[in-house]
């Protein structure tokens, strides 16, 4: 019993019988093309019986795979490909066809063994399966030298009516001998018991390869086939993202990750590049239509990422606080500190230094307290954001209008209202209220009155910073301040009026609106030395009366 594991991969067969997996002729020759380059030493490629284009893309696959090794194969040697066959002439004859031309055909038949299997489905006794199994297994090797026979529903099969069989299909011919527990039944130490079972009672087992073939009914599937393994299978059936009938088959990612990972506990190899499973992963979930759950290991989009403070100030101290591998190792290009409401200043600090920024100090707090509130509401801050709050936070020195607060009425039943709270450079703090042609020109009417600098709107710009209804809306304006003598200007040899520029970022559009309005005028009194003449007590209305005033007006029209 050597040391090296053989993959088996039966994406293209057991894989396609998941519900709604079925995959074009095209994508699978596309997939076994990927596996072999994967480094799998076998694909099972189809049931070649059960249609024309199944025999069809299991013919084409045993052409353009299994001839020769396709570029990138680890190994120099093609995959061998894979026919499954009921234990019939017929669908041993579809096989056969199927992979002949492959420089390493393998015939796979089957016939179920548990009683409750023989009983209500075959309809067959223990006597006629065994002569079955001995017929059967007998014509495959006639026609093929590699015969793979497992005996269905075998984790639920009398262990000494197993090893009767298992002897039939060896002295039959079988070169691989493989042990499924096709309904997912069993529990490790029992599986693992069936294997040692199988070695310590069916003679020449020595002779053949030992394959375990585990279903996921109870999610089980991994630490069934490891317990296989540990107990002397050299072959494993697996699938790319553990698809296959019901729950699924062994996933092939998982297996062989975790005899890489824990190299020294189990002191096995197998011929897999892990650096294209990520990749492999992805191809099969498109072209099969099943999507990964985030989760999954190995190839879940969360496998590498993490989000809690505690977790990513640990990854940004030391990788293998809570990493166990690489996410290159799988083909991930890198950790993941995904920044959202569980995380923390470390991780924030990070990916700001990552995007070519440093804060620290009291500035690092308040971006943070905002990157907080933005968290709150959404379910991921990308970078897009971070890099739209920190426009947002980075303005003018001197903020010499602050909005302290908004209210907006507006839709299709009245005229849109805006009342503005502005704490203005004396320290007062005004209120007031406008309507407007929609809720932005009021906001920006209640702002004028407030502010009174004499600037005219020139562009106005709004943009959903990522994706999503709870995305950050960024607004950009550019404001002029007004020429007294606009008209007269071709007499008139004043200097040009100046632009200024300001950016909002906020979940509420209008709020990112008042916001890049007010940076602007900001700059704008800055510009002018700070002056900033107070508007008189009568412009700076209660808000309750120009409400009033408007209700009213859009009444009288
Ligand atoms: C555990 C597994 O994954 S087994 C593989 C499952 N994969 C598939 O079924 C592949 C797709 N299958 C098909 O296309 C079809 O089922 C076919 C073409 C194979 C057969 O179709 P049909 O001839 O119409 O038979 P149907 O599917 O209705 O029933 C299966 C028959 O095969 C018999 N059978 C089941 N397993 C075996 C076997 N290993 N060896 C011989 N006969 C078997 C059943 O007893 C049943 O026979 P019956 O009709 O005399 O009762
Ligand atoms: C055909 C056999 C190997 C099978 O898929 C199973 O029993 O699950
Ligand atoms: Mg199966």
């Amino acid at each position: 019993m050597g040391n090296y594991v053989r993959i088996f991969d039966t994406t293209l067969r057991d894989g396609e019988q998941s519900p709604g997996a079925t995959m074009t002729s095209s994508e699978k020759l596309e997939i076994a093309k990927a596996l072999s380059r994967l480094g799998v030493d076998v694909i099972e490629a189809g049931f070649p019986a059960a249609s024309p284009d199944d025999l069809a893309a299991v013919r084409a696959i045993a052409e353009h795979v299994g001839r020769e090794p396709i570029e990138g194969r680890p190994s120099s040697e093609p995959p061998s490909i894979v026919g499954l066959a009921r234990a019939t002439k017929g669908d041993i004859d579809a096989a056969w066809e199927g992979i002949k031309r492959a420089k390493h055909p393998c015939l796979h038949t089957f016939l179920s063994t548990s009683d409750l299997h023989m009983k209500h489905k075959l309809r067959m006794s223990r006597e006629q399966v065994l002569a079955k199994i001995a017929e059967q297994v007998a014509y495959a090797k006639s026609l093929c030298n590699q015969i793979e026979f497992s005996p269905e529903d075998a984790g639920r099969t009398d262990p000494e009516f197993l090893y009767q069989v298992l002897d039939v299909a060896i002295r039959a011919g079988a070169t691989v001998l493989n042990i499924p527990d096709t309904v997912g039944y069993t529990t490790p130490d029992e599986f693992g018991g069936i294997i040692s079972g199988i070695f310590a009672n069916v003679p020449n087992i020595d002779s053949v390869i030992v394959s375990v073939h585990c279903h996921n009914d109870l999610g089980l599937a991994t630490a069934n086939t490891l317990a296989g393994i540990r107990a002397g299978a050299r072959q494993a059936e697996v699938t790319i993202n553990g698809i296959g009938e019901r729950a699924g088959n062994t996933s092939l990612e998982e297996v062989v990750m975790t005899l890489a990972t824990r190299a020294p506990k189990f002191n096995l190899t197998t011929g897999i590049d892990t650096t294209q499973l990520t990749r492999v992963s992805r191809m099969v979930s498109t072209a099969t239509g099943i999507v990964v759950q985030p989760n999954k290991a190995v190839v879940g989009a969360n496998a590498f990422a993490h989000e809690s403070g505690i977790h990513q100030d640990g990854m940004l101290k030391h990788e293998a606080t809570y990493e166990i591998m690489r996410p290159e190792s799988v083909g991930v290009t890198q950790t993941n500190l995904v920044l959202g409401k569980h995380s923390g200043r470390a991780a924030l600090s990070a990916r700001l230094n990552a995007m070519g920024y440093s804060f620290d100090g009291p500035a690092l707090d308040r971006v943070f307290a905002r990157f907080k509130a933005l968290a709150d509401r959404r379910k991921q801050v990308h970078d897009a954001d971070l890099e739209a709050l920190i426009h947002d936070e980075v303005g003018p020195d001197i903020e010499s209008f602050q909005l302290e607060g908004l209210l907006v009425g507006c839709g299709t039943m009245g005229m849109p209202t805006a009342t503005v709270r502005l704490r203005c450079p004396d320290g007062k703090v005004r209120v007031h209220a406008a309507v407007g042609t929609g809720p932005v020109d009021a906001a920006y009417k209640a702002v004028d009155a407030i502010v009174s600098t004499n600037a005219d709107l020139l562009e106005f710009t709004i943009r959903s910073v990522t994706e999503g209804i709870d995305a950050l809306g960024e607004v950009a304006v550019r404001i002029r301040e007004r020429d007294e003598h606009e008209g007269v200007r071709a007499q008139h040899s004043g200097p040009e009026k100046r632009v200024f520029h300001g950016t909002g970022a906020d979940t509420d559009i209008i709020v990112a609106s008042v916001k890049a309005y007010l940076r602007a005028q900001n700059k704008l009194v800055q510009a002018t030395g700070g002056e900033w003449d107070a508007p008189s007590s009568r412009d700076v209305v209660v808000h309750s009366e120009a409400v009033q005033a408007a209700v009213a007006s859009s009444r009288a029209s």
